[in-house]
């Protein structure tokens, strides 16, 4: 993996990296952490100069609100500390962080007091960080509630307090911040789930510590450099077979649209030739908008593919059901999505023919359809996106991704990935369809199916991203134009990446 791909750590291997690091650590953690946090403070408040208001919770989170609200004192900014924790039980750092507060002259509240005139200039949330284990509720969740109210630039220390730093999940209510400046390396609560809604702009601080040498992180976060390899401008000297046949099997009554969309976003990702079966027998021999594409028998379809996408709109009936045994019999890599999915998980035949296939399989459930093929329900997967892609791909040894707010894939050797790109106007009909294209196109040039999955998965985001700051969207984005602005960014990473000599 790319040293500049960003990592990611659940709570168990940040903790392993602070014990590793905490003994000898000259500055201590938490110093780092609070001036890390007052100089973002300063940062923030260039142009607002005034009262920063800290809230500091009964633990290490609060202690480096402590540490942050001396740094600010002693740089001459005024600063008001709330604290109601039990001085008895603060860990052994934040209790040192308290003694210097108060050794600097520093007051606290127990109670949130009322704004000055002229407002806060900042709030910093140093309640809960990556010890929240149980919901928030009482007088917490209440100040929680008030700081939210305050339109100001609102900084969560490490996370933001109520969001669970392994799931992303609000536990009781949550700090929503304008900005969070989190330590040692991303969590994957920050990026999935509830996280994204919460963080607002993000911000990273090793704290100095090289984490290459302390640990290997479970997970990343998805960007260009992982698939830079495969991102070739291609030879003069082409032709059309040169970029492979892609297959798409779905499109029954009433859903023909759904495999016409896969295979025009196939078309408009590369792929040499796209045959396209849609089982319905009254639908259209032809796709009069997008003549280029071939449409066959799923016979055919079957036969002449080098990679196949099934389900998109494929039905549940026999016929489906025998063309889904049929796709997976065949040694060539599998795109499953939609109603393929909803066979697999009914069907114990399907399940060991995907265990066993030799060809990737590589499947694209939103969390219904991970909740069906995890035997359990879509809340069930929410409450631990990582871990539930995790699971379905080493149950079907597939590549996954699990779609949602910061998608998830995971790969059969138990790597994870996070996806930042996209947003909430692709919760729209059809996108999962030119998401399935786009990954088959890739799998159709030969592509490696785990850089296929990723670029494809990435790429899908980064064109909803293009077209909102054009002005299409993100509210009314439609799963065409999302097809039609890949093109355009997969060309524009081609030449980004092939620029400078890579
Ligand atoms: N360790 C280090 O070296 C470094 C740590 N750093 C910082 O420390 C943070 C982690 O600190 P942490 O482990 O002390 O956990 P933290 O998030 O402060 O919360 C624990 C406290 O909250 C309490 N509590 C929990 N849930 C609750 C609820 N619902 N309602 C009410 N109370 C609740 C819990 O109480 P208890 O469960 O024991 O009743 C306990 O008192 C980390 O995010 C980073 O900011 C950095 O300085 C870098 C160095
Ligand atoms: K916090």
């Amino acid at each position: 993996m790319s040293d500049s791909v960003q990592p990611v750590f659940t709570v168990a291997g940040i903790r392993g990296i602070e014990n590793r690091v905490m003994p000898s650590a000259d500055p201590p953690l938490m110093e780092r952490a609070g001036r890390a946090a007052a100089e973002e403070a300063f940062r923030l408040t260039m142009e607002r100069p005034g009262r920063v208001l800290i809230v500091c919770g009964p633990g290490n989170n609060g202690g480096d609100g402590l540490v942050m609200a001396r740094r600010l004192l002693q740089a001459k900014r005024e600063v008001t500390v709330v604290f109601d924790g039990d001085l008895a039980r603060l860990p052994a750092d934040a209790a040192a962080a308290y003694v210097a507060w108060r050794g600097a002259g520093g007051k606290v509240e127990t109670e949130l007091p009322p704004p000055p005139e002229e407002g806060w200039a900042l709030i910093a949330d140093a309640l809960f960080g990556i010890g929240l284990e149980r919901p928030l509720t009482g007088h917490y969740a209440a100040w929680i509630e008030s700081l939210n109210s305050f339109n100001v630039p609102r900084l969560a220390i490490d996370i933001p307090s109520g969001i669970d730093a392994d799931t992303g999940k609000v536990l009781g209510t949550a700090f929503r911040a304008t900005h969070t400046l989190t330590f040692i390396a991303l969590k994957p609560g920050l990026l999935t789930l509830d996280g994204p809604d919460h963080v607002g702009n993000l911000i990273v601080r090793t704290l100095d510590i090289d984490i290459a040498e302390h640990a290997r992180p479970p997970g990343h976060v998805i960007d260009t450099t992982l698939f830079r390899d495969q991102l070739k401008p291609r030879l003069n000297n082409s032709h059309k077979g040169d970029f492979g046949e892609v297959g798409v099997i779905g499109g029954a009554r009433g859903m023909n649209g759904a495999a016409l969309l896969a295979a025009r976003a196939a078309l408009k990702l590369g792929a040499g030739r796209v045959l396209v079966s849609l089982v319905d027998e009254r639908a259209p021999s032809v796709d009069l908008i997008q003549p280029e594409l071939m449409l066959r028998t799923p016979e055919q379809v079957l036969a002449q593919a080098n990679a196949l996408a099934v389900g998109p709109g494929l039905g549940l009936d026999e016929r489906a059901k025998a063309i889904l045994g049929e796709a997976l019999a065949l040694e060539r890599p599998l795109v499953l999505d939609a109603d393929a999915l909803t066979l697999l998980a009914q069907d114990d035949d399907f399940q060991r023919l995907c265990h066993d296939r030799s060809a990737p399989t590589l499947i694209t459930p939103h969390p219904g359809e991970a909740g069906r093929l995890l035997g359990t329900d879509p809340f069930a997967v929410q409450h631990d996106r990582v871990g539930a892609a995790v699971e379905l791909s080493q149950r079907y040894r597939s590549l996954v991704l699990l779609k949602g707010c910061g998608s998830v894939i995971a790969l059969p050797d138990q790597r994870w990935l996070i996806n930042t790109t996209g947003h909430p106007g692709m919760a729209s009909g059809g996108m999962g369809d030119v998401l399935s294209g786009l990954l088959v196109a890739l799998l159709a040039q030969r592509w490696p199916a785990e850089s296929a999955l990723l670029a494809a998965t990435h790429l899908h985001g980064a064109a909803a991203d293009r077209l909102a700051r054009e002005g299409v969207g993100p509210i009314g984005l439609t799963a065409g134009e999302v097809c039609e602005a890949s093109r355009g960014v997969f060309n524009g990473w081609i030449v980004q990446a092939n620029q400078n000599g890579h």
